[in-house]
């Protein structure tokens, strides 16, 4: 029978767009020696996968029919996260304004998200029963792929600082525009938390953390905390 290590722990960590999931997971996972998994980067190979084979990602009817073909698959090491399509590394292509733009029409269709919930709960539980736990970052793990996670952790920052993150990360390459950033950030929001299947939100559960005027080496340090004091409520 599969168990779970006794002292293996599960991180549920979600929030809206550049409020540091992925920054803070990694460092928590790998501060912790956790695995660690990126389910928006799983939403983004499947319409990158869409995209490259001509599949319509505004017809919600094609993007069904089509999801269970590619084979996606996530390397969980917080020092080295990969993620591949049908054997093809998918780390770059995954990142660019299309696949942006079109994540949240695809993530947004029921039959996509079936799949991709049960990829990571199987992902979950080979790092429960393999190794210590695992921080798992997206938009519903907490209410949807891990309503029994250890710890739920929700955070949130201001679409301003948001948007300063993201237009930072950018300096020297598009020079983004500080408008432009925050409306295209605010305009995938609105989509993520308005879809009807498994959106965007906060599980009842979740400790809320503001960013906004943290560091991110103090959001790591809070996090930490507060798995640290999970770990130990249940000694
Ligand atoms: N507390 C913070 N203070 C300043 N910058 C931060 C903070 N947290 C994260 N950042 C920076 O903001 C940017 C976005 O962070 P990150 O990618 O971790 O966010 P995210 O929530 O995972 O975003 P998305 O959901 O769009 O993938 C990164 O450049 C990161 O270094
Ligand atoms: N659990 C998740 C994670 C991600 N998505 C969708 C919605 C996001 O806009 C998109 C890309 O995520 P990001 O890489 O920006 O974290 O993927 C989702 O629906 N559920």
């Amino acid at each position: 029978m599969e168990t779970a290590a006794p002292s293996a722990v599960i991180v549920a960590i979600d929030g809206p767009s550049g409020t540091g999931k992925s920054s803070t997971s990694k460092a928590v996972a790998a501060k912790l020696g956790l695995r660690y998994l990126d389910t928006g980067a799983q939403y983004r190979a499947i319409t990158w996968w869409m995209i490259s084979n001509g599949v319509d990602t505004d017809d919600a009817q094609a993007v069904a029919i089509a999801a269970g073909k590619p084979s996606i698959v996530s390397g969980t090491d917080p020092a080295a996260p990969t993620i591949t399509v049908d054997g093809l590394d998918a780390a770059g292509p995954i990142r660019t304004q299309e696949v942006t733009s079109k994540v949240s029409a695809v993530s947004a269709v029921p039959e996509v998200r079936t799949l991709i919930t049960e990829l990571q709960r199987s992902i979950a539980a080979e790092a429960a029963r393999e190794a210590d736990g695992i921080v798992v970052e997206g938009r519903d793990i907490g209410t949807t792929v891990l309503p029994d996670a250890d710890l739920k952790v929700f955070l949130t920052a201001s679409a301003e600082a948001r948007a300063a993150r993201r237009s930072g990360e950018l300096r020297g390459k598009e020079a983004a525009d500080l408008a432009a950033t925050k409306a295209a950030l605010i305009k995938r929001d609105a989509a993520d938390s308005g879809r009807k299947t498994s959106p965007l939100a906060k599980a009842g559960d979740a400790v809320e953390v503001d960013t906004t005027e943290l560091t991110l080496d103090q959001v790591i340090e809070c996090v930490v905390t507060l798995v640290e004091e999970k770990r130990a409520g249940r000694k």
